[in-house]
């Protein structure tokens, strides 16, 4: 038997995003979204279903603190939507979507839980999609205003803030595979967006500079791990432009003040260019205080000519999958780890999503989620091995606490370690809440 440990201070939270649990999507002054255009256009979503009401958390945020409490965590991610605080996503503020989010700040201090709060969760108000969304490079300045509204409202009592999450899911995953909202399928349209995103990133951490803001900032792209099939060099580039599009692309301009030329090239052959203007990469760079990681899964790949944008075909490496139809990849979120300590330093690093999706069943009032389990165990494995290879990982943080709309899914998919039942809205604890409720109490498990 082994007992993985980890370092006192280690951070354990869980994760939420706004549009997938609030609910509430017209109530109290809250202003659509591009994800309530999305939801309710007819073929977007696998279920037809929309997050109108979701796990309806807008009210029943004492319930669901109550779960935060009972788990034992320190941390809690969550998501503002910036229509429910700014409806038409400039000027006017909505005094009640503030407050709500207020309410969820003290609640969370007052049971000794810290707010880890992202700004951007991908639900940019529908009005500003109208204008031009992120391919108007005027949104950027009214995110910063809206992040400035949530600065000074919040200030000294968020001390962990995330400007974007996932930008390659905000920006290709929505503009040019069209998965998500808006939906568009333009990969310079994509280019543009990412651009944008992170031009609104680098804008916003000045200005929780000029705000001496209290406590941290950072953003949180997620990642994915291709591991060539061969050492023969088409394979090893085609797997590093792979991982270059999540990994380079989205923070390369934020750590070393440039885009990496090998995708640059790339997308240049491709006659796709960068809308960069002069001083863009100085505002993009500023410094952060940590990194957030999204990782879930990754695959064995290898150079395929004429295959997707990078000429890179995933293979069939015969690994467990989860109902995500994701490959259980352990090693790569420690490969993933130690490249990106190797490429930009040993930045302090939160995991900001980690999670595994199960078609979970209620069975006498208990869900048996052991895969759920087993997934979160290998992949804090690899974290303890990347402690143990000296990456400055500050903490770790479930995706996701509820069961909740899962985008492009809808309700179909199941995340959370804590049941939803979407007809009753009724919570029931799973399995891997409370093994996670153990581990955290510890700080330590055994294997
Ligand atoms: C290369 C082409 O690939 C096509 C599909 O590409 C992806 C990639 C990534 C995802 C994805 C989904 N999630 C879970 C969410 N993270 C944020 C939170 O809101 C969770 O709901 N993370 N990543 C989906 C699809």
């Amino acid at each position: 038997m082994s007992v993985i440990q980890f370092p006192k201070d280690f951070v354990w939270g869980v994760a939420t995003s706004a549009y997938q649990i609030e609910g509430a999507a017209f109530e109290d002054g809250r202003g659509p979204s591009i994800w309530d255009t999305f939801s309710h256009t007819p073929g977007n979503i696998i279920d037809d279903e929309n997050g109108d009401v979701a796990c309806d958390s807008y009210h029943r945020l004492d319930e669901d603190i109550a779960l935060l409490k009972e788990l034992g965590v320190n941390s809690y991610r969550f998501s503002v939507s910036w229509p429910r605080v700014i409806p038409d996503g400039t000027g006017k503020v909505n005094k009640k979507g503030l407050q709500y989010y207020e309410n969820l700040v003290d609640q969370l201090l007052e049971h000794g839980i810290e707010p880890m709060c992202t700004l951007y969760h991908w639900d940019l108000p529908q009005k500003l999609e109208e204008k031009g969304g992120w391919d108007n490079r005027d949104t950027i300045d009214a995110f910063v205003e809206y992040a400035n509204v949530m600065f000074e409202r919040l200030n000294g009592k968020v001390k962990r803030w995330i400007t974007l999450n996932e930008p390659w899911c905000a920006s290709f995953l929505s503009h040019y595979i069209g998965e998500h909202a808006p939906g568009n399928q333009d990969l310079q349209l994509a280019v543009n967006v990412a651009h944008h995103l992170l031009m609104a990133h680098g804008k916003t951490v000045q200005a929780f500079r000029e705000l001496a803001v209290e406590g941290e900032i950072g953003y949180a792209p997620n990642v994915t791990w291709l591991e060539p099939y061969s050492r023969k060099s088409e394979d090893m580039e085609a797997c590093r432009r792979g991982n270059g599009w999540f990994i380079e692309w989205f923070m390369d301009p934020v750590f070393k003040g440039e885009y990496p030329a090998f995708l640059t090239n790339w997308f240049a052959d491709k006659g796709i260019t960068i809308p960069l203007k002069d001083g863009d990469l100085e505002v993009i760079s500023q410094p952060v205080d940590f990194l957030g990681i999204n990782y879930y899964n990754g695959n064995l790949a290898r150079h395929k000519a004429n295959s997707g944008l990078f000429d890179v075909e995933n293979i069939d490496a015969g690994y467990d999958k989860t109902d995500f139809d994701w490959f259980i990849y352990p090693d790569g979120f420690y490969s993933v780890l130690l490249y990106v300590k190797k490429r930009y330093g040993n930045i302090p690093v939160y995991i900001t999503e980690n999670g595994a999706c199960y078609d979970d069943v209620v069975e006498n009032g208990r869900v048996r989620d052991e895969q759920r389990i087993a997934y979160i165990k290998k992949h804090l494995i690899a974290l303890n091995r990347c402690l143990e290879s000296g990456v400055n990982i500050k903490g770790y943080h479930v995706w996701s606490l509820l069961d909740n709309f899962e985008w492009a899914y809808g309700y179909t998919k199941r995340f959370g370690i804590v049941h939803v039942d979407f007809q009753t809205l009724k919570r029931i604890p799973k399995d891997s809440y409370y093994w996670y409720q153990k581990l955290i109490r510890n700080n330590w498990f055994t294997i």
